[in-house]
């Protein structure tokens, strides 16, 4: 049986090819746009280094409401000898550049351009009076207590990035500080990766849309729902099609269909070893190989590249196919090993894995020895590895109670309070 990394690898390695790595599209960074096409901006991964097209801050400005100084004039100031200068007409911020004379304190809001001629800035609740005084044209003084350093509260143009620095890199999943410093430095769109396009297939003559009238035997289909909802959280655009149905001839028709329009197929159910397993008997002629993988829930696996022939005579296309067990938490604990790196890997993505993190497992278990075992769990208060559930692979809803999956290796049959195991963070 292979092990769950050589698993990961080759799932890694078949995606390599998948079209959408490589290509990309001009994304606004309108906050209009962002507000009427919300679904474009989820999860987009930058498609190139990105350069600065001008510095933040553009130019030298105040960090706080009070008086533009030249901190020279402050030099012998002190509560006993306070240093009285004459009040300058106010800069807001928005106003152009003005000049500043020696001797003077102009008064200067948060973001206001410093007057070229000050070199630092007196918030206004350590001058003397602490408010402002009417912008009314008569002359009068401010005095202040102590001296200043040169810079104090002075924004200086480029202290966040420079002009031609490089503003981001390669691989970012764009959140909302990038659109924030992208918009800030002026630039109106920036270059992401295309979607990786899935076609996603649940299946089983058992499984119904949620809401329908159910005969006996049958469920509703959980497996669309929640691979979608995983599909989208990495930034995929997902189309689910279930096939409803044991049948290989209606898998088969409905990848007709759809295949041309897709970089990958995954398909869910169908894979182990019943008298007809769907997705095993329409993809194995075409190319789809099953296997074993040791671990627990989610050992039947399949992927391959699949030759799917096209409808009303159209020609076959080649398409990635990976096909999860359909099991409900096998279908999710497979994604979360496989799909999710390969598919971040695919769409150029920085950060490709789940960080792992070691804990202290807070009661004892067994675990099959020949599988790496993959538990649903919770960190408690004090730090400790909490188990969610038992390992059944049906406990959909245990996995839902869950905030980690605990990593229990090949070899251990035996877990006991106290021992630490690697988990990965899935509630992010
Ligand atoms: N004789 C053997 N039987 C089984 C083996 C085996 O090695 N030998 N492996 C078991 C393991 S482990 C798993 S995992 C499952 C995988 O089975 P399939 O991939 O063929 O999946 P199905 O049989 O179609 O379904 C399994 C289970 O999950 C339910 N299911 C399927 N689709 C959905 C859905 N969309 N929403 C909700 N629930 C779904 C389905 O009704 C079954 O209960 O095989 C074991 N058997
Ligand atoms: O591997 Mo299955 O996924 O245990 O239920």
């Amino acid at each position: 049986m292979r092990t769950i990394e050589e698993h990961r690898r080759e799932i890694i390695a078949l995606l390599g090819g998948v079209a959408a790595t490589g290509e990309a599209e001009e994304l606004s960074v309108s906050a209009t746009e962002m507000a009427a096409h919300p679904e474009r901006y989820a999860q987009r991964i930058l498609a190139t280094d990105l350069i600065a097209p001008s510095s933040l801050p553009a130019f030298d400005n105040s960090q706080m409401d009070g008086y533009a100084v030249l901190s020279s004039d402050l030099a012998t100031a002190s509560t006993d000898a306070p240093v009285a200068l004459t009040v300058a007409p106010r800069i807001a911020a928005g106003d152009t550049f003005g000049t500043h004379a020696p001797g003077t304190a102009t008064p200067i809001m948060t973001g206001a351009p410093v007057p070229e001629g000050a070199d630092a800035v007196v918030q206004i609740e350590r001058a003397d009076p602490p408010a402002f005084f009417d912008d009314d044209g008569v002359t009068r003084t401010v005095a202040f207590g102590e001296a200043v350093p040169t810079g104090q509260f002075v924004r200086a143009a480029g202290s966040d990035v420079g002009e031609g620095d490089v503003l981001l890199t390669v691989g970012t999943v764009l959140g909302p500080a990038h659109f924030g410093v992208i918009a800030g430095t002026g630039a109106t769109s920036v270059p992401v990766r295309r979607r990786v396009r899935v076609l996603l297939v649940s299946t089983g003559h058992e499984i119904r849309e949620p809401g329908s009238a159910l005969e006996p035997g049958q469920i509703f289909d959980a497996n669309s729902s929640a691979l979608t909802a995983a599909l989208l959280a990495i930034g995929c655009a997902v189309t689910p099609v279930p096939c409803r149905s044991d049948d290989a001839e209606d898998l088969l028709e409905l990848l007709a269909q759809e295949a041309a329009a897709v970089d990958l197929i995954v398909t869910v159910g169908g894979v182990s070893a019943g008298a007809r397993e769907v997705v095993r008997d329409a993809l194995g002629p075409l190319g789809v190989e099953f296997m074993k993988v040791a671990m627990q829930p989610g050992g039947p696996q399949g992927f391959g590249i699949a030759s799917v022939p096209g409808a009303g005579g159209r020609a076959s296309v080649d398409r990635p196919v990976i096909s999860l067990p359909g099991n409900p938490v096998s279908a999710l604990v497979s994604f979360e090993a496989f799909l999710r790196p390969a598919l971040l890997t695919a769409s150029g993505a920085r950060t490709t894995s789940r960080e792992l993190r070691r804990g202290v497992v807070a009661e004892a278990f067994d675990s099959p020895p020949n599988h790496h075992q993959l538990r649903r769990g919770l960190v408690r208060g004090d730090g400790t590895l909490e188990l969610v559930g038992g390992p059944s692979s049906h406990l959909l809803h245990s996995y839902a109670g869950s905030t980690v999956l605990v990593h229990v290796p090949v070899g251990v049959s035996s877990v006991s309070a106290g021992d630490e195991l690697d988990y990965w963070r899935i509630d992010g």
